[in-house]
């Protein structure tokens, strides 16, 4: 474990009067949030890529070494840190590009809380900053051979650019065509179970004896991309996707009947007759919840391929009168090197330190965050950065 920062330590005893002051030297910031001072900056003692967390406690006069979950950002020439709320820490970088420029780290969200408990330390976690909001991610269930898969692979085949297939984690061996990393990340039980642990996932189920789950990244690397996620869950799977924060559409592909369902499984040969049997043993229960739960926005019926695949486009929009995603309105924005950090209702004014003389208004930057979705173990999205000119040009409109 690393020295604490010593010139903090004066600073700090002295204790600052509230939750906004911000002290910053060779460029460390602190930030004060109940009893507890956050000092953030430098390189991480554990992992000397990302930027280092320790937590100063006035009360007790201690250094505190929390575990640090989530995407770590890299260091930096200097940062800045605006407290956002009770339970996060907004953190912008000197000198960085628009994508890398935003970071929240979490001390007492829901998902802290939670891995307090399972860790029984002191936990922070980082989630970065993403402006604007993927389109509604799609789930697609349904019995094993009903063709899922191929639906999937017809669909991303047509629109590369605008599907993503969110790659599950499994505990099953890969058939012979199956690449890890492409169709799965194929993982031992004991080590999906520790991520699963980890709270890396968003959903995991025990299907026809095997684990499968999909992970965090796995949903937002495909929204990084800027596409549209696809996720092949099962019913569980689809009814904890339903249960958690992410919104998505949820649609259910039933076979014919049970006699075609079986010639397909077994025409496809990837399984072994024991396998086949208990695939078809919980096609059953799982057509029936898929037609009952009332989880599913859409139910598909998978007899003619080229039928089933029309009306997949035609719910989802792509019949002819959609053509693209829309796309993110806001301009890109140079960012200071050197700036300073204001908060005022749910915008943060970034401020240059080194302004252009004659131009006040061009060098201060908006970051709006009064829509923030999501956080860590994944990216805190719905961010918008804009310039105070384009700002002040907005409120002058909306004044005539
Ligand atoms: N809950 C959950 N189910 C998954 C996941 N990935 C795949 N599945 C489901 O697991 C089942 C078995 O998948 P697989 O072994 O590829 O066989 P297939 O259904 O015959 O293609 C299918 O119902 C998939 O939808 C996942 O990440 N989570
Ligand atoms: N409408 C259909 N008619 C006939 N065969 C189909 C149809 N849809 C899919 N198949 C075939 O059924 C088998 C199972 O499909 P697959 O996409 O692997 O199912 P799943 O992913 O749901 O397990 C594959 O061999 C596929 O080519």
């Amino acid at each position: 474990m690393g020295e604490a920062p010593a010139f903090f330590v004066d600073e700090l005893q002295k204790g600052y009067g509230n939750g906004f002051d911000i002290k910053s030297k060779g460029g460390e910031t602190a930030i004060l949030l109940g009893n507890r001072t956050y000092v953030i900056g430098g390189a991480c003692e554990e992992s000397p890529l990302s930027i280092g967390v320790q937590i100063f406690d006035q009360s007790t006069g201690e250094w505190i070494y929390p575990t640090v979950l989530g995407t770590k950002p890299k260091p930096c020439k200097g940062l800045s840190a605006v407290l956002l709320s009770e339970d996060r820490i907004l953190i912008t970088k000197n000198g960085s590009t628009p994508d890398d420029f935003a970071w929240f780290l979490e001390v007492d969200t829901q998902y802290v809380r939670q891995q307090k408990k399972i860790l029984g330390t002191d936990v922070v976690a980082w989630s970065k900053g993403v402006r604007g909001y993927p389109e509604k991610p799609v789930v697609i269930s349904g019995p094993s051979g009903v063709g899922k898969g191929t639906l999937i692979s017809m669909l991303m085949k047509e629109y590369p650019s605008m599907f993503g297939f969110s790659v599950s984690h499994t505990t099953r061996a890969p058939r012979a065509m199956e690449k890890d990393g492409v169709h799965y990340h194929f993982i031992e039980r004991s080590a999906m179970e520790k991520e699963i642990e980890d709270g890396k996932f968003l959903e995991f189920a025990s299907v026809h004896g095997n684990l499968y789950g999909t992970s965090v990244e796995a949903v937002e690397v495909v929204a990084d991309d800027g596409k549209r996620c696809i996720l092949d869950i099962d019913v569980q799977g689809a009814r904890s996707v339903r249960a958690s924060s992410l919104e998505a559409i949820f649609i259910f592909v039933c076979p014919p009947s049970m006699e075609e369902l079986e010639k397909r499984l077994r025409a496809r040969g990837t399984e072994t007759e024991e396998q086949v049997l208990k695939r078809l043993r919980n096609a059953k229960a799982e057509i029936e919840q898929g037609q009952s739960s009332g989880i599913f926005d859409h139910m598909l019926y998978n007899d003619n391929l080229e039928e089933c695949y029309k009306s997949l486009k035609k719910l989802l929009g792509l019949d002819g009168t959609v053509t693209a995603p829309p796309k993110s309105s806001s301009k890109v924005v140079d960012l200071p090197m050197d700036h300073s950090v204001a908060k005022i209702d749910h915008r943060i004014i970034i401020n240059s330190k080194t302004p252009e003389l004659g131009k006040a208004s061009t060098n201060m930057i908006v970051l709006d965050v009064s829509s923030l979705k999501g956080g860590a173990p994944g990216r805190t999205r719905g961010l918008d950065i804009y310039t105070m000119d384009s700002f002040l040009d907005g409120l002058a409109g909306i004044n005539h």
